[in-house]
């Protein structure tokens, strides 16, 4: 998957517009991602394991949030001759035009059914596995109980959530620790002290992380049987969920 380098924030702004995933970011999205979150290939890497392992035949699977579609394409590598279908859904217009042309490089039996929409309006019905990798953090903190509920109710039992975020702590000290090793990470990826401080305050209004405590709370309210953090670097983490 071949991207632009992100100089999105590069040059000095006088007014930092909130984050948007638009046409400017589907385009160097890729180079953002593996610059900006620790761990981001091998989450990837390791959501085609987990649906190697979990996902059962004729059944369905959701990539909720889906970008360019790097999980999806991970999932698929792994499901070939089960006669599931994955539905990738995001609802920015140019990620999803991008993604078509993803997919569209390799050949695979599994259809992928690729929706311009809202998470919080799709129906989720027989999946083995749902992807939410970094999308819950970008929904209104008020939604996001709902949207796991009609997760569980739409999964198979014994199905598999997959669930990365960035973290809150509790603990301010902790808190800031981890803060500031994500920032020397994307400094040693090349950010400058501009673009990092430029895309904090983009982010600031639209992309609110939860504690760990509140995801835990949140999975085993809804009903889920098992929960743990399966990874973490700093403070982004990926978590399994299983019903
Ligand atoms: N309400 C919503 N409905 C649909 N899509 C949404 C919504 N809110 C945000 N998005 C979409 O969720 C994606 C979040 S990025 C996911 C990375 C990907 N999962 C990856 O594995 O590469 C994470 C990040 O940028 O940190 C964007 O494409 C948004 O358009
Ligand atoms: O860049 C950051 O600081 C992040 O927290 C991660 C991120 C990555 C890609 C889009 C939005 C946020």
């Amino acid at each position: 998957m071949n991207s632009q380098q992100d100089t999105i924030y590069a040059n000095a702004t006088n007014q930092i517009a909130d984050f948007q995933f638009d046409q400017r970011v589907a385009g160097v999205f890729n180079d953002m991602i593996r610059r900006s979150v620790p761990g981001y290939a091998q989450i990837i890497n390791t959501i085609g394991d987990f649906a190697n392992r979990f996902v059962t035949p004729q059944s369905n699977i959701y990539d909720l949030g889906s970008s360019l579609g790097s999980a999806t394409l991970s999932i698929r590598r792994q499901i070939e001759g089960r006669g599931c279908q994955i539905y990738a859904v995001d609802n920015s217009q140019s990620m999803i035009e991008r993604c078509t042309e993803n997919l569209a490089a390799y050949v695979s039996d599994i259809q992928v059914n690729l929706l311009c929409a809202d998470i919080r309006d799709v129906d989720i019905n027989k999946a083995s596995m749902v992807v939410l990798n970094f999308t819950l953090q970008f929904l209104p903190t008020h939604d996001r109980d709902a949207l796991i509920k009609r997760i569980y109710d739409g999964m198979l039992p014994g199905g598999i959530l997959v669930i990365s975020e960035k973290l809150f702590f509790e603990d301010n000290h902790i808190h800031q620790l981890l803060d500031q090793q994500h920032l020397d990470f994307k400094r040693a990826n090349g950010y400058s002290e501009l673009e990092i401080s430029q895309k904090r305050s983009a982010l600031e209004n639209v992309m609110r992380p939860d504690s760990l405590n509140v995801h835990e709370q949140r999975f085993t309210e809804n009903g889920f049987s098992h929960f743990s953090v399966w990874f973490q670097c700093f403070n982004f983490a990926s978590m399994v969920a299983i019903k």
